[in-house]
């Protein structure tokens, strides 16, 4: 091969059956097209009730139809990208960047340190010269038990990581590898290992539950004597400490090798200034990885998602050296997948067909978005850099900043950059770094750094790059959703929303992508007038679909029926089951109607200046009575929940509305037939939305164990729903 031919380091493919999907899309519209005539047409002239009902209903379908182009628009073209790894060995053997990996965590009890510790070690044990990486965890707990744990892993990765590269582990987190390998034979290493793991972890957790650091470790090391001055969690000091200091010749693992650099960092806290959650805490990482590593490549991950592939770094790497296009990238994603989800996802937590088929659109189109985790980033263009075309980044020559100062010194010369007041008067959070004032930190930063110019790129490669934990109960879930979708109407809502935002930077086909996203908790209303209002109409005699005789039927139930089979296909092809596809949709109501409306209605609050911004960490912790249902795929209750009252009544009312349906049928055998033509349709919605909500009856009124509706839950929700019908019927 000539030496000035270029061979890419990556390559993008179109995925297929878009063919397919364009057909099916344009028929469905077409469909849309005649239910709008339909309701032009047939709009009921007598009676105040019918033709409000039948206006609410039109509005909602018009809402339903303009979602849908929305989704159907980013959907329209996808690419795959495929790096080649072996060509970047080949290309720059060891001369590779430095990378800064970080990891944010938050709270010890929900997030316990024994966790974080194989998140950690996982990231210190990339197939990755050691010389090269960073890892940096904020600890926005500001826990000694935490930092004790990570004192922990620096003296385990003494032994992990030479194991990890002699026997190729994957996982990489102690834990999942331990749990999931099954022990080879003529291993003596094997056993060994193992067991120094577990004595760790009992260590750990024994300290975490006694909440105290025993005497002897106290006295170990130096950095234990910061939490002589820590008053809580909210007040305290920088704390700084580098636990391993990979330029220090004698910081090496059992067999000799250099490790990698491992700092531990609790920014100040003060009660009269906001910390800005985690983006404030990446932030404060950015600015004291500069003077310790300044990798040019940043890792972010949370603290549940430990790296399951040991080559990621170089997947990622395959994009941002590749000589011709690689400086056009900014960051470059990876999907967020999951270890503890089971077979049929009752939680639908997956993002199966988002992360399998949307995100690729979106890649097509200019970029994924951030979402906040198993992300790698270009440190400039993280640190608001403005993309420019025929500059050169130079990666290998950036990482050659290095930095002289002795440890101790550092730790002390950085502190100021942890500080309350560092960012006051620049524009950290604003332009610089992550951005402030959003509960979706993430989607807001990765507008802003495409609105630079950057592109982004989303890889999926075989082997699932980082799994993180889902939420395994269903409060868990609408609230994690809750936040999600918050943070992405305040976006919408803010000068950040995409359509000004992004006007003339970003392509208008992204722009309506990230809408689509950005209005998920827009849904609500229209999803809520859809389970309520057919069903109490039906109770009254109000008909609102054409009847079963009309060749009007015909579009409404190709619609459904299409846009929901070709959903099923998808979900099918993308890997999932027949009933993780009805989890799936059941999840979907569920979220619509709870997490969706409360968090349109805080986001109107804080609007209006009532409520302020708020981050309710994920659990990543559940008793053992709870992990068990969740196993077999009980849906779990169990607290009450103003959400789980939404939920309730609406089961409630479509069951209500069922019978006095099948009532009406069966009542009169010659009446029976002309009922069921003229109401066909909203029975059978009401029939679908009770086979939905079939575990709902069974938390409320079957179910023995912990996880079922609370008592006070089911009297609320029989009240509200026998109130709503007479209200209707009278
Ligand atoms: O004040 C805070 C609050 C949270 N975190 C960390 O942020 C991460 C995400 O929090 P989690 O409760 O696990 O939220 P998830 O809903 O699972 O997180 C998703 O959504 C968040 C935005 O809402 C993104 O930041 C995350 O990367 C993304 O995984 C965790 O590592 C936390 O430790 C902090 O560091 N400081
Ligand atoms: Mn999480």
């Amino acid at each position: 091969m000539a030496e000035n031919e270029y061979v890419p380091l990556f390559e993008t493919r179109q995925v297929k059956g878009r063919i397919l999907f364009r057909y099916i899309a344009a028929s469905i519209l077409l469909g849309i097209c005649f239910i709008i005539m339909y309701r032009i047409r047939y709009f009921p002239v007598g009676g105040k009730a019918e033709r409000w009902t039948w206006i609410g209903l039109f509005l909602s379908e018009l809402w339903f139809s303009f979602y849908w182009l929305l989704t159907t628009v980013c959907r329209w073209n996808a690419v795959i990208r495929i790096p080649f790894i072996h060509r970047l060995s080949q290309r720059f053997g060891k001369e590779l960047p430095g990378i800064d990996i970080f990891v944010c965590t938050a709270d010890p009890l929900l997030e316990p340190p024994s966790m974080v510790v194989n998140t950690v070690l996982s990231m210190m044990a990339y197939d990755y010269p050691p010389e090269k990486l960073s890892v940096y965890l904020s600890d926005d707990g500001g826990s000694n038990l935490t930092f004790y744990a990570m004192l922990e892993a620096a003296n385990f990765s003494k032994t992990w990581l030479p194991f990890c590269k002699k026997f190729k582990v994957e996982p990489m987190s102690p834990e999942a590898y331990f749990r999931t390998a099954s022990e080879p034979l003529n291993v003596q290493e094997w056993p060994s290992v193992k067991r120094l793991y577990e004595e760790m972890k009992m260590r750990i957790e024994t300290t975490t539950k006694l909440n105290q650091i025993p005497e002897h470790i106290y006295k170990q090391h130096k950095g234990f004597r910061e939490w002589n001055f820590v008053t809580s969690k909210r007040d305290h000091q920088t704390i700084l400490q580098i636990l391993i200091d990979g330029r220090d010749t004698n910081a090496v693992d059992i067999e000799g090798n250099p490790l990698p650099t491992l700092v531990y960092l609790a920014r100040e806290k003060r009660p009269q200034y906001h910390h800005h959650f985690k983006a404030g805490a990446m932030n404060a990482l950015i600015r004291i990885s500069s003077k310790i590593s300044n990798g040019p490549i940043i890792l972010n991950v949370d603290c549940d998602m430990y790296s399951n592939n040991s080559e990621s770094i170089k997947y990622s790497l395959c994009v941002f050296m590749d000589e011709e296009k690689g400086d056009e990238f900014g960051y470059v994603q990876f999907p967020q997948s999951f270890d503890n989800l089971t077979k049929n996802d009752i939680y639908g937590c997956s993002f199966r067909v988002i992360q399998k088929l949307e995100v690729h659109g979106l890649d097509a189109n200019g970029g994924p978005c951030f979402i906040g985790t198993g992300c790698f980033h270009r440190r400039e263009a993280l640190c608001g850099k403005k993309y420019e075309k025929n500059f050169r980044f130079d990666l290998k020559k950036l990482n050659n900043t290095k930095v002289n100062e002795r440890a101790s010194l550092l730790e002390e010369t950085c502190k100021v950059l942890a500080s309350c007041t560092f960012e006051h008067n620049t524009t950290w959070g604003k332009e610089m770094g992550l951005i402030y004032g959003f509960p979706a930190e993430d989607i807001v930063t990765g507008l802003s750094v495409q609105c630079r110019r950057w592109k982004s790129m989303f890889l999926d490669p075989e082997r699932d790059g980082f799994l993180g934990v889902a939420p395994i109960t269903l409060l868990q879930l609408l609230v994690q959703h809750k936040r999600w979708t918050e943070g992405h109407l305040q976006v919408f809502l803010s000068k950040y929303c995409p359509l000004l935002y992004g006007y003339k930077k970003i392509p208008l086909k992204l722009r309506l992508a990230y809408c689509a996203y950005n209005l998920w908790a827009a849904n609500c209303l229209a999803t809520l007038y859809y389970v309520v209002v057919p069903c109490l109409c039906l109770l009254k005699g109000i008909t609102l679909f054409p009847k079963i005789s009309s060749p009007w039927v015909l579009p409404f139930a190709y619609v459904a029926f299409s846009h929901h089979a070709y959903s099923l296909g998808e979900f099918l092809w993308c890997g999932g089951t027949f009933l993780g596809w009805c989890n799936d949709q059941r999840m979907w109501l569920f979220k619509r109607t709870t997490s969706y409306l409360f968090a349109s209605f805080e986001t109107i609050l804080k609007l209006l200046g009532y409520s302020q911004l708020a981050f309710v960490i994920t659990t990543k912790v559940a008793d053992e009575d709870i992990s068990k249902r969740y196993d077999q795929e009980m849906i779990e209750f169990g607290v009450a929940s103003p959400m789980f009252d939404i939920l309730a009544t609406l089961a409630i009312l479509n069951l209500l509305g069922s019978f006095g349906a099948i009532k009406k049928v069966t009542m009169h055998a010659d009446k029976g037939f002309k009922v069921l033509d003229q109401f066909g349709l909203q029975i059978l919605l009401c029939l679908v939305l009770v086979t939905i909500n079939l575990p709902v009856y069974q938390a409320l009124f079957f179910r023995m164990d912990k996880g079922k509706m609370p008592s006070s839950v089911t009297y609320k929700s029989i009240i509200f729903a026998l109130l709503a019908c007479t209200l209707a019927v009278y």
